[in-house]
């Protein structure tokens, strides 16, 4: 495990922080009636009344990950591949998360490989892994280094490979206003932190062959 990710891990790979006060419905739909009346809407005409409650509902999909464990995810291993250790790859995984600062979305593509030593995880979960991420507050960065950790901690793979490339829309739809920008943002690991695996990586996640 190279530094970065042995720094980052405990706070990333553990089950999300659950706050143990964690409020009640009723008070999540309150705040919701309180964010309506700081939009400069009334909460109490007919359009808005059901609002708090569906406002409440759509949280507990967008931010579903903090019930997730990666541990989860990623606890069966195929061992049985005729020893195929050359890359896995998944790439064009597409996602919907929030940014912390702003509780905006930030949405793209996550691409995600690695050089398997004790066996292969199912693709899906792999695609589940990111989704364990994308539905929690956190920034684009983070979240590809907390893929790249749990990959590296649970399937101690030869080497990880994470590129995430993403629209934020707190730089779109307000503030500095940059429709289309792109953020990419890449950790690797391992046999990953070769410039030549790196080629090898980008070039299977832009063309599909290597
Ligand atoms: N590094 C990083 N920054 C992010 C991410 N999502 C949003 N941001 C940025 O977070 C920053 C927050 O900056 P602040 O100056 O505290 O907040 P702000 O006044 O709303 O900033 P502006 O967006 O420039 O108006 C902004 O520059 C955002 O573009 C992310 O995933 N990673
Ligand atoms: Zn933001």
């Amino acid at each position: 495990m190279n530094d970065v990710v042995k720094s980052l891990s405990p706070r990333l790979i553990s089950a999300a922080d659950k706050p143990a006060d964690r409020p009640t419905r009723e008070e999540a739909e309150a705040a919701v009636r309180t964010l309506i009346r700081w939009a400069g809407d009334d909460p109490q005409r007919e359009g808005l009344q059901d609002t708090p409650k569906r406002v409440a509902k759509a949280f507990k999909e967008f931010y579903s990950g903090y019930q997730d464990d990666p541990k989860d995810v990623l606890n069966k291993i195929f061992a049985e591949v005729e020893g195929y250790d050359d890359i896995v790859l998944v790439r064009d995984i597409p996602f919907y998360s929030h940014c912390e600062h702003h509780m905006v979305p930030f949405y793209g593509m996550a691409h995600i490989a690695y050089y398997p030593t004790k066996g292969v995880v199912g693709l899906s979960k792999l695609a589940r892994l990111v989704e364990v991420y994308a539905r929690r507050l956190q920034t684009q960065e983070t979240m590809t280094a907390q893929i790249a950790s749990a990959i590296e901690q649970y399937l101690e793979p030869r080497g990880v490979a994470v590129m995430i490339e993403a629209e934020h829309m707190c730089m779109s739809m307000r503030g500095v206003q940059k429709a289309g920008a792109m953020t990419l943002t890449t950790q690797f690991t391992g046999a990953f932190n070769d410039a030549a695996e790196q080629v090898r990586f980008l070039t299977l996640v832009r063309h599909g062959k290597a």
